[in-house]
């Protein structure tokens, strides 16, 4: 869920990671075996309430999965999956590109998973569940793609430290340091914040704790590559939750970050009880000395077996090119309230995996939920790129990102950042180099038209000259403007959640649930895993919203 758990803050995760290889360690078969089972019931819950035909709004990777759960937990409950667009699986877009004397893989959209994240285990689950291992490639903790990645500031690559042990030699001549390392080694000694601060910036939040520098030449960077948004907007609350509570709990990071082990979050904890003893060998066996894995014939592997199983299944229908226009909601007609406009189809449930302010513009005008509305998302255009040369790029790495602190003539296109794609992505193309450079973001939000296609690449090949000196003319290369792609937590986020669950509970009870990314996170390993959790609490509980234990509700618990 949390920006701060992602590749990009190594420490953090290296926690993450140790607890749940402890955890792996620690259970046993035999409750290993219970756990597992206690994952594939069928609910029996005999309320009222209880699912009679369901329509899951949005056939991307949330709706294909919330559809797959449905058919795990309640094989016998008709789904109906509504999807706008003839192509299912949303922004999983993996395409191959014929060049003179060959084909690359591109990825137009998110290209690797990483391999220990708690809503990952959901993924993982389901990989293996569709028994798709053999599909997967992995990027070794120890290669370059891991162990390198970049920021570019004051004309140059910058290398990141990869843990804070190796960090301290250089840290104080470090570039995008200089002059603060001192005041940021203070963080202990510093003032909790006021009990009145509800929330604030992730740029305010790093600027008081650590310093400014820090703010805008690093944490800014790392939000290009994570939410392509802005950390002078985006919420420290909801992005940074266990910073936010360390804070809290412990009145520092660094020390909370030392204790880390300790302190969780509740619902994570229930996730790894749930899904790691089942996956336990294949954790230990296949991911264990993997940062991140990957599909080799393309990240669109998962929603297309996804779609296989859903066409398998005698009681999923899937509707392409359907353009739902509305909800119309009778709560007096207690078994069947859903009917979506302009059809005679009526459903008791309906789960919406829609960007919310999408869900709600096809709510009926008097229970619309302003909550949802206000939440927004930016566009981000993804430019592929593949040279024949297998060597020009100056170093190896996972590529570089570039801070909002960077003046406007080392930035002149708004570019968020840079992938090395062949240095992790080896089985995507034989030889040569495949890049991948990504505009927009924040920085254009309000636009409302986009670079075409062909200055998209030319505006590509001029960063790539003006920051790694490449010259050479690519020989495949693809553009896709992926509209609204990633939505913004902004400061307050999570009071709109409260607001938005408050409102779904008293409107709808139970009957209208939502998942995906505009609320708790927004890659793909916790879109499925939303799915799971909101296919899940809407079968077993009667006014269930997809929000439970987010925002107010999100529980922490100390770890003996
Ligand atoms: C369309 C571009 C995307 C950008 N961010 C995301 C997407 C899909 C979502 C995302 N990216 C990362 C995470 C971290 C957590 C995780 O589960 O790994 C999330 C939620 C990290 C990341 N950033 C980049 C890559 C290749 C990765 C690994 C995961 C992935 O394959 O998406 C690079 C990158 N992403 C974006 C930009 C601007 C960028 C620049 C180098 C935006």
């Amino acid at each position: 869920m949390l920006a701060s758990s992602a590749n990009w803050a190594p420490s953090y995760s290296a926690a993450i990671s140790s607890f749940a290889r402890s955890q792996c360690r620690r259970l046993t078969p035999l409750a290993s075996r219970r756990l597992f089972s206690s994952t594939r019931c069928a609910f029996t819950d005999d309320s009222q309430q209880r699912p009679k035909s369901v329509a899951i709004l949005g056939g991307g990777i949330t709706g294909l999965s919330a559809a797959w759960y449905m058919t795990k937990f309640a094989p016998a409950v008709p789904v109906t999956v509504f999807e706008k667009s003839s192509r299912l699986g949303g922004w999983l877009r993996s395409k191959r590109v014929e060049y003179d004397g060959g084909s690359v893989l591109f990825e137009e959209g998110p290209r690797t998973l990483r391999s220990w994240s708690i809503p990952g285990l959901a993924t993982i689950d389901m990989i293996r569940q569709l028994r798709l291992e053999n599909e997967l490639g992995y990027v070794s903790q120890t290669s370059p793609a891991s162990q390198n990645r970049f920021i570019y500031y004051a004309d140059r690559l910058n290398k990141l430290p990869i843990d804070v042990r190796s960090a301290i030699p250089t840290l104080f001549r470090h570039p995008l340091l200089r002059g603060s390392v001192a005041k940021s080694l203070l963080e202990p000694f510093r003032e909790s914040r006021p009990d009145e601060l509800k929330d604030e910036t992730v740029g305010s939040f790093f600027s008081r704790r650590f310093s400014p520098k820090i703010a805008q030449n690093v944490i800014s960077a790392v939000l290009h590559g994570i939410y392509a948004g802005d950390v002078d907007r985006l919420s420290a609350k909801s992005l940074f939750p266990a910073f936010w509570k360390f804070e809290d709990f412990y009145g520092s990071i660094f020390r909370g970050m030392i204790d880390n082990n300790r302190l969780a979050q509740e619902q994570d904890v229930a996730i790894q009880h749930e899904l790691v003893p089942h996956n336990n060998e294949f954790i230990r066996e296949r991911l264990a000395k993997s940062s991140v894995y990957f599909f080799k014939n393309g990240i669109e592997t998962l929603s297309l077996a996804l779609t296989k199983e859903l066409e398998k299944s005698p009681n999923v229908t899937i509707k392409t090119s359907s353009d739902v226009s509305g909800l119309r909601y009778s709560p007096q007609n207690s078994q069947l309230p859903f009917e979506i406009r302009g059809t005679a189809q009526k459903f008791s449930h309906v789960i919406s995996t829609l960007f919310a302010p999408v869900t709600n513009s096809l709510l009926p005008e008097n229970l619309r939920i302003p909550a949802l509305a206000e939440i927004e998302a930016v566009t981000v255009q993804v430019v592929n790129l593949y040279f024949r040369s297998d060597n020009i790029l100056p170093v190896e790495g996972f590529g570089y990102l570039l801070p909002k602190s960077l003046p406007e003539a080392a930035n002149p296109h708004k570019a968020l950042g840079v992938i090395f794609d062949s240095c992790s992505l080896k089985q995507h193309t034989d030889t040569g180099t495949s890049v991948t450079v990504m505009f927009g973001g924040h920085y254009w939000n309000g636009r409302t038209s986009y670079p075409s296609d062909v200055e998209a690449v030319e505006m590509a090949r001029d960063l790539l000259r003006q920051h790694l000196n490449v010259t050479d003319a690519p020989l495949a290369t693809n553009v896709a403007l992926n509209k609204n792609c990633i939505p913004q937590y902004y400061v307050g986020h999570d009071e709109r959640i409260d607001q938005a669950r408050d409102a779904l509970k008293k409107n709808f009870g139970g009957r209208l649930s939502v998942a995906g990314n505009s609320y708790a996170g927004v890659g793909v390993n916790v879109c499925v895993n939303s799915a799971r959790n909101t296919v899940k609490g809407m079968l077993k509980d009667g006014d269930f919203t997809g929000l439970e234990g987010l925002g107010s509700e999100l529980r922490w618990v100390k770890r003996q």
